[in-house]
């Protein structure tokens, strides 16, 4: 079956549709049962898709669950109020007392400042890599090192990683190799595919698509699923139907939507690449973002997130760019229809391992759904107000 095939049918199994085209929402704290038998087999079936209560799942968890790992790859996705929450209780569900963690430094914000006032409060250790160390990740593995974090691309600079080479070598040291395949949405970067072993994603992105929901999702391998899976349950984590009702709308025009704001991104990145304001296009589709040769090897293409970086301005010119956009809204976050802009001059105040070339300041863009010589008009008047 073809991904846009897969797309479509995927989570909307007889077994929870019931005749209807989208899985309904089953809302539920109390699931009753009429005889101890009944309830014996529930409880016995409690990890195959039978609902014994509510912050195990229903019905619509398990079809959303189902759908992720029908797209993503996997033997199982753990289901979580936000991606934040999906990352740090993966890396909980891996790492006790005296462990080592290798985290990317380009690493979300949120990412690091789990690694930074939570893991180091369990005496777990963290080490953070440059995006682009390939094989070189072998010399930071120590004996105590269990998992090895990528996140590819990275948020904001858009480094994308030789997740490959990393995995290959993450095994060959018995650890757990983890991806935030959040940009990927498990459509553009099938992570299975490269070696990961749990890939998490903020579904509140690219997956929900409409910026109303929040949600993330831990897919893991079979050798890893039942430990996320328990773990995911000793945390009392859960999510509700009614979110997962969305969700699930959201994937059914994931495809159509990730090839638009492809589209879309690419034409603007083309039009940045001529302006002379512009020092450097960090689009993975293009030479100029670190990793490109891993993009054009291991993604199925691009979504409407991209980066630039000026090549002159200050933090006022950069105000004076921002202020005044129709179509670009500031907003802390991506993957909806609407296009968004973020203002950064301070990169490498997150950042600790790496010092990323960016004197001037950087724009993180959301090419949302919008006609795109909207989108480029827009920019235009910015680049006027940017002096
Ligand atoms: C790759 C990735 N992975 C996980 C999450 C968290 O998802 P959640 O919002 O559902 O918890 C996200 C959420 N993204 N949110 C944003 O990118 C908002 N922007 C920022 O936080 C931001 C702003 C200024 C400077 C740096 C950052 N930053 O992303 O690190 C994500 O991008």
């Amino acid at each position: 079956m073809k991904q846009d095939t897969k797309i479509i049918n995927a989570g909307r199994s007889a077994k929870w549709t019931n005749g209807v085209v989208n899985p309904p929402i089953t809302r539920a704290s109390t699931v009753v049962f009429n005889s101890v038998a009944e309830m014996n087999n529930a409880v016995a079936n409690r990890h195959n898709q039978t609902m014994v209560y509510g912050r195990r799942g229903t019905t619509t968890a398990f079809a959303f669950s189902e759908a992720m790992t029908e797209l993503e790859g996997g033997a199982g996705c753990a289901l979580y109020p936000s991606g934040t929450a999906a990352i740090t209780n993966a890396i909980l569900a891996f790492v006790k007392q005296g462990d080592h963690v290798l985290m990317v430094d380009s690493a979300y914000e949120p990412t690091r400042d789990y690694c930074e006032k939570i893991l180091t409060k369990m005496g777990v250790a963290t080490t953070y890599y440059d995006p682009m160390i390939g094989a070189g990740i072998e010399a930071l593995i120590q004996d105590n090192t269990v998992l090895v974090f990528l996140e590819s691309p990275g948020s904001i600079t858009m480094e994308v990683q030789d997740v490959p080479t990393i995995s290959a070598i993450a095994h060959q040291h018995d650890c757990i190799v983890m991806l935030d395949n959040t940009w990927g949405a498990g459509i553009n970067f099938k992570p299975f595919d490269y070696g990961v072993d749990v890939s998490v994603q903020a579904a509140t992105k690219y997956i929900v698509g409409h910026s109303d929901v929040m949600l993330g999702t831990a897919t893991a391998v079979e050798k890893y699923w039942p430990q996320l899976r328990d773990y995911s349950y000793l945390m009392g984590q859960c999510t509700s139907p009614d979110d997962l009702y969305l969700a699930l709308r959201g994937i059914r025009t994931l495809g159509i939507r990730l090839k638009q704001h492809q589209q879309s991104a690419i034409k603007v990145a083309q039009w940045l690449q001529q302006r002379p304001e512009v020092a450097k296009i960090l689009h993975p589709a293009f030479e100029s973002c670190p990793g490109h040769e891993f993009f054009k090897r291991d993604f199925n293409g691009s979504n409407g997130l991209f980066s630039f970086v000026f090549n002159c301005g200050n933090k006022a010119a950069l105000t004076a760019f921002l202020d005044g956009l129709h179509h670009f809204k500031m907003g802390y976050s991506w993957g909806g229809f609407e296009s968004l802009i973020l203002g950064i001059t301070n990169v490498n105040s997150i950042r600790s391992a790496t010092t990323f070339d960016c004197e001037f300041p950087l724009i993180r863009l959301h090419i949302g759904l919008e006609d795109v010589d909207d989108l480029i008009d827009d920019l235009s008047k910015g680049f006027e107000r940017y002096n």
